[in-house]
């Protein structure tokens, strides 16, 4: 049997968010986020499933860190819930908001678990979308605040700090595709708050260094790989733009202070011209101390004159999917790590989230989820062959410690590695759980 032996201070963690696992959402002072509304209108989520309840962690955090304890991890990534913080978005600081997670960080250190906090997982605060939410420049200023309130709060205690979780589904994904909370249908507008969301970003990463806050602050954004279903220009191009408006649109700004031109030009083109005031881009480009990347799938790509998502269509080349109909495409993280690598540089890598949606229920005690296992060994091997190719990768955190609240798929997707069941919200570790713990205590992978 070989292996493939991970550096020595390389981490291992499991990542999961507020809103997917606390409920809890109308008890310790929280108040409404935009995926309270948008959950509880009909037919936004699958089986009008909603986060009241999620997996009780609000109220289970110990018996969760109990499991990661014994997972072994050396990180966890969670997520503050910014309405469980300010209710109204700004003003009026809810104490038992600070005091839940003074407790649960509390809780990772006595058990030698580091926490790596997400500042923004998507739960915005409803008030603020009644603003007008990321379109309004005011938010920036409010995820500012809210930023210096967690740092100065948490100083200390947390150590490595992620501004923003996935900007492309906060404006893309929730306002021009309009799958997720608050579900708009409007290019101009998601550029717009994209732009808004990298300046947030930037000016939080600011306000961290002048507060000389100790540790380290990036963002995650989330990536794909796409190849070209032939070596047409219009396929070339297609799969260019398909990358382009989640990795370089997001990436591009931070590194080098502009947008890149191809995709500037296209949404002008189309539309949805890129509005940037004086200043902005000084505030987007402070150096960050790492990046995380999130990571689920990859696919073939062609034009497609007919227009929908910028004139990109996936081909299904018969690839294994996912119990969520993504495709399984190892290769693909290989690939977005060294692409990334070869145009960032040397800037440390966190693998923040990479996972699998499998369905796998309880079956006398246990869940047989293999096809999770087979998933995880093939992307935890392209992340060793991303190192060795000299990739800056520094940890591993999969998706996600427990199922979940699956955004606009409710309950109904299960990426755990701990399954819950959502009646009783008992808790089952899978076979996937116990393949993960013998990866981290030994730092390698049997190949
Ligand atoms: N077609 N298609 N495919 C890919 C769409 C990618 C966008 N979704 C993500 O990356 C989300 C990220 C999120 O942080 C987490 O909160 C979610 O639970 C996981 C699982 O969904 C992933």
């Amino acid at each position: 049997m070989a292996y493939i032996q991970f550096p020595e201070d390389f981490k291992w963690g499991v990542a999961t968010a507020a809103y997917q696992i606390e409920g809890a959402v109308r008890q310790g002072g929280r108040g409404p986020s935009i995926w309270d509304t948008f959950s509880h209108t009909p037919g936004k989520v699958l089986n009008g499933d909603n986060g009241d309840v999620a997996c009780d962690s609000y109220h289970r955090y110990e018996e969760d860190i109990a499991l990661m304890k014994e997972l072994g991890v050396n990180v966890y990534r969670f997520s503050v819930s910014w309405p469980r913080i300010f209710p109204e978005g700004t003003g009026k600081v809810n104490k038992e908001g600070l005091a839940f997670y003074h407790r649960m960080v509390d809780k990772l250190l006595e058990n030698g678990i580091e926490p790596m906090c997400t500042l923004y997982h998507w739960d915005l605060p409803q008030v603020l979308q009644d603003k007008g939410g990321w379109d309004n420049r005011e938010t920036v200023e409010a995820f500012v605040a809210y930023s210096e309130l967690i740092f100065k709060e948490f100083s200390g205690k947390i150590k490595s700090w992620l501004t923003i979780n996935e900007p492309w589904c906060v404006s893309f994904l929730s306002n021009f595709i309009g799958a997720h909370a608050p579900g708009n249908q409007d290019l101009a507008l998601a550029v717009n708050i994209s732009h808004h969301l990298l300046l947030a970003h930037g000016k939080a990463v600011a306000r961290f260094r002048d507060l000389d806050i100790p540790g380290k602050i990036g963002f995650a954004p989330n990536v794909t790989w796409l190849e070209p279903y032939s070596r047409d220009q219009e396929d070339v191009e297609a799969c260019r733009r398909g990358m382009g408006w989640m990795v370089d649109w997001f990436l591009d700004p931070i590194f080098t202070g502009t947008y890149p031109a191809f995709m500037v030009d296209w949404f002008a083109a189309n539309q949805a011209p890129l509005q940037i005031k004086d200043g902005d881009m000084e505030w987007i480009k402070q150096p960050v101390d790492f990046i995380g990347i999130n990571y689920y799938e990859s696919n073939v790509g062609r034009h497609n004159p007919q227009g929908g998502m910028l004139e990109v269509e996936s081909v299904d080349m018969g690839y294994k999917k996912t119990d969520i109909g993504w495709f399984i495409n190892a290769e693909g993280f290989y690939n977005v790590l060294t692409f990334i690598a070869d145009k960032y540089g040397e800037i440390p890598i966190y693998i923040t989230e990479n996972g699998i949606c499998i369905n796998d229920g309880v079956e006398d005690g246990t869940v047989n989820d293999q096809r999770r296992i087979d998933y995880l060994k093939g992307h935890i091997a392209a992340v060793a062959r991303s190192l060795k190719s000299g990739v800056n990768i520094k940890g591993y955190i999969t998706w996600s410690l427990l199922d979940n609240f699956e955004w606009a798929e409710g309950y109904s997707k299960r990426f755990g590695i701990v399954h819950v069941n959502y009646r009783t919200l008992e808790r089952t570790k899978k076979e996937s759980f116990f393949w993960y713990q013998k990866v981290i205590g030994n730092s390698w992978l049997e190949v």
